[in-house]
């Protein structure tokens, strides 16, 4: 890989001890993890340290924690879940700096796998700031960054390190690196996006510049109802951001001026409640009621994302068009994702898709496996898509 150190420059690591940045930010419903993907990802980085007698120290963010260390956001089940999928033990220490961090390192074997807990439990995490960065630092003596779904946020695990240990790009960052630039650096057009999910306020800005790159813009999922908003459409108690509704404005704005088309829900999946089994209809976009949530796209909305996807000879997907882990609003994701799966099995299309959800959306469907190529990024390979330098990846070649 040109620009950064890799694994194959790494050395001997024998008795060293390896900080692994990497993303277990993985889907989980009841405490269990519902898409081991990331997991899975991770395993070859592992595997290649620990045969070659490093101590691999693992270090991951687990949502978006507020208010410090709690429960709800601790990795410990999620070390469980990562001992059984890499079929291996994985220690897991209660903290990710001090006593604790150290005194779980100190106990470690050569080949021994640890994992740190959430290093958003710190505020000093997402401000990079060297002193926070200097604590974690002090538990390893080489960086390995694996996490290429993280390497947009410019924060001390994903970036600082790099700057205070020798530091190199883990298998899964090359091979997603890899894998994007074959598929989509320089794409077949009609480049077709369809992107939806609920992390409306973090991914908005990035399509101001994406509707300068694709030809087509499909929104759907949660993405789709701040633009309805925006255009003037009562989405009732639907998850919307109607303070960014500006910017969903300015993005339909530019998306006219550079030609790119952009498609809306005509018609939604509507419930009171967001929970299994809760009644719900089909209603015209027009006609969401008042008390009623929008928590998939309708048939008629699915079938104009088929016709975008039939026109499309690369498509890219971030972003579930509806709450899919919930039946029946996984209907949507599961007919386009089956779509674009028969069309990539049948030559006509290149697909590709990212995104910790979209990911087990897409196998959810039983369709991964037929992509192009599937990431397990969302925010972070919009922003490749955008052309923007990761400050993760940018880190690693200096
Ligand atoms: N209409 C909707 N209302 C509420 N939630 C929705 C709706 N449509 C989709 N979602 C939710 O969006 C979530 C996924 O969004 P998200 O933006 O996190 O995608 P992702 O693929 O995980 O990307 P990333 O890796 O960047 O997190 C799912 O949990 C799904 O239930
Ligand atoms: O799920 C993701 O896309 C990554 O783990 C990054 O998470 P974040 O959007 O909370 O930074």
């Amino acid at each position: 890989m040109a620009g950064f150190k890799t694994l194959d420059d790494i050395g001997a690591v024998s008795g060293k001890r390896v900080l692994v940045r990497v993303d277990l930010n993985v889907p989980v419903a009841d405490g269990k993890v519902t898409d081991a993907t990331r997991i899975e990802r991770i395993a070859p980085t592992i595997a290649e340290l620990s045969k070659k007698g490093a101590k691999i120290i693992l270090l991951a963010h687990f949502g978006r924690p507020k208010d410090g260390p709690s429960a709800e956001f601790s990795l410990e089940p999620i070390a469980k879940a990562t001992a059984e999928v890499l079929g291996r033990p994985v220690g897991f220490a209660a903290d990710c700096v001090g006593d604790k961090a150290a005194d779980a390192v100190a106990a470690m074997k050569d080949g021994d796998v640890l994992l740190f807990e959430n290093t958003r439990f710190y505020k000093a995490e997402e401000k990079n700031e060297p002193a926070f960065t200097e604590k974690l630092a002090a538990n390893g003596d080489i960086y390995v960054n694996d996490a290429f779904s993280a390497a947009h946020r410019a924060h001390a695990s994903t970036e600082g390190l790099a700057r205070h240990l020798p530091a190199y790009a883990g298998r899964t960052m090359q091979a997603e690196l890899d894998a994007l630039e074959k598929g989509l650096g320089n794409p077949v057009r009609p480049v077709v996006a369809i992107v939806g999910g609920a992390k409306v306020s973090s991914k908005i800005d990035l399509l101001m510049n994406l509707v300068k790159k694709v030809d087509a813009l499909v929104i759907g999922g949660g993405m789709a109802n701040t633009f309805l908003a925006a255009r003037g459409t009562d989405v009732g108690k639907s998850l919307c951001e109607h303070d960014l509704a500006g910017t969903a404005k300015q993005i339909m704005i530019e998306a006219a001026e550079a030609g790119c088309a952009i498609i809306l829900p005509a018609d939604g999946v509507v419930a009171r409640e967001f929970k299994a089994g809760a009644p719900s209809e089909t209603v015209a976009i027009s006609e969401v009621p008042a008390d009623g949530m929008i928590l998939d796209v309708g048939a008629k909305t699915v079938q104009s994302v088929n016709d975008w996807i039939d026109r499309a000879a690369t498509l890219v997907w971030n972003g579930p068009l509806g709450a899919f882990e919930i039946e029946p609003f996984d209907r949507a994701t599961v007919a386009a994702a089956k779509h674009a799966a028969a069309r990539t099995k049948a030559g006509k299309l290149v697909s590709v898709a990212g995104g910790g959800d979209t990911v087990a959306a897409l196998n959810h469907a039983g369709v991964a496996d037929d992509f192009t190529y599937v990431s397990t990024a969302g925010g972070a390979f919009l922003e490749w898509m955008e052309g923007k330098p990761l400050p993760g990846v940018e880190v690693l070649k200096r």
